[in-house]
């Protein structure tokens, strides 16, 4: 089996990288620093014993190096039958992406977007009836006070970096809904279910202010899960046999439960998914079939 993991040189993304390779998985990570990506595969092929782990270059502030990605991993002739979508930054000062998309819009959401879009052929030949390809998204608690503005999705009329990360957080969840709605109507072998890892002690926090960095210092033994706890939740997604055919979940703390009520609105998930599209320049539906308009909301 085979799976990708998006920022696998560090954090959660190593932890699962690490735990996937240690169930005998073959792991490539994806990692904007191949120095510290090359480091992280040494590691955890010492530490698991498994030397199907290598790292490939994917920066997804820029759409050129997701696309190049995508065909590197495709010469490869590997089938996909795990993707975790697990890369992000948080609170960083206003910038912009290669394609000139805002920093957290651009990375989390927009990249993540366009590599499973692109990976969705690999996915579906790899899925098979009773083993499902399946779609790992991490998202956060941040997501339940994300508001999505469709008309400022840039954040350009009014930039606040905890706005910018809770928005993307947000929009990766609706992604996760849409995207299982297409698959559902396509009658494809593959799921998608957006992760919550918890609070974990990672340089995720970098770009917090003193106090914050203070307080989680004295405190994170306490209140901070381990990178590897963190990673338990996403492995669990990825493998776990209970959730074999089942989509559209938002899981925590390794069990399903209800994301924020907008994230279940089926017109903003669909209206985000198309302007998504053309901001990517990809075709609406992607070889999916078309929508319906049902809601997607747990039973
Ligand atoms: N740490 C937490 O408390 C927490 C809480 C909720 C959700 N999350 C989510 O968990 C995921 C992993 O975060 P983490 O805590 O391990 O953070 P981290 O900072 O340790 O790891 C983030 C990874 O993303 C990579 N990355 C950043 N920009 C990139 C780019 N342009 N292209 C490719 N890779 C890029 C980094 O190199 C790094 O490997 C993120 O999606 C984050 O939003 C974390």
């Amino acid at each position: 089996k085979v799976a990708i993991v998006t920022g696998g040189a560090k954090g959660i993304g190593y932890e699962t990288a690490k735990q996937l390779s240690r169930l005998g998985m073959r792991v490539i990570i994806a990692v904007n620093d191949e120095r510290s990506g090359q480091e992280s595969v040494k590691r955890i092929v010492q530490e698991t014993g498994n030397q199907k782990v290598e790292c490939m270059g994917l920066d997804l502030a820029s759409l050129r190096s997701v696309r190049q990605f995508v065909q590197r991993f495709k010469a490869k002739n590997l089938p996909l039958h795990v993707l975790v979508n697990n890369a992000a930054v948080m609170l960083v000062p206003q910038s912009s992406t290669e394609d000139g998309f805002e920093e957290h819009f651009g990375v989390n959401y927009l990249g993540h977007f366009l590599l499973t879009y692109l990976l969705l052929d690999i996915l579906r030949q790899s899925g098979k009836e009773d083993c499902n390809a399946r779609v790992v998204t991490l998202s956060s608690t941040t997501h339940y006070v994300g508001e999505l503005n469709l008309n400022d999705l840039q954040s350009r009329s009014c930039y606040s970096p905890h706005g910018a990360y809770a928005q993307s957080k947000l929009a990766l969840v609706l992604f996760t809904y849409q995207l299982q709605q297409h698959l559902t109507a396509e009658r494809s072998h593959i799921t998608a279910n957006a992760v919550d890892p918890g609070i974990v002690n990672t340089d995720l926090y970098r770009h917090t202010n003193w106090l914050f960095k203070l307080c989680k210092w004295l405190s994170a033994w306490l209140l901070f899960k381990t990178p590897a706890q963190g990673a338990t939740t996403v492995v669990h997604a990825a493998l776990a046999p209970e959730l074999e055919g089942v989509g559209s979940c938002y899981l925590a703390n390794g069990q399903k439960t209800n994301s924020s009520d907008v994230s279940y609105d089926a017109e903003l998930q669909s209206q985000l998914w198309t302007l998504s599209c053309k901001l990517l320049s990809i075709p609406g539906t992607g070889g999916l079939t078309s929508q319906t308009s049902e809601s997607i909301h747990p039973t």
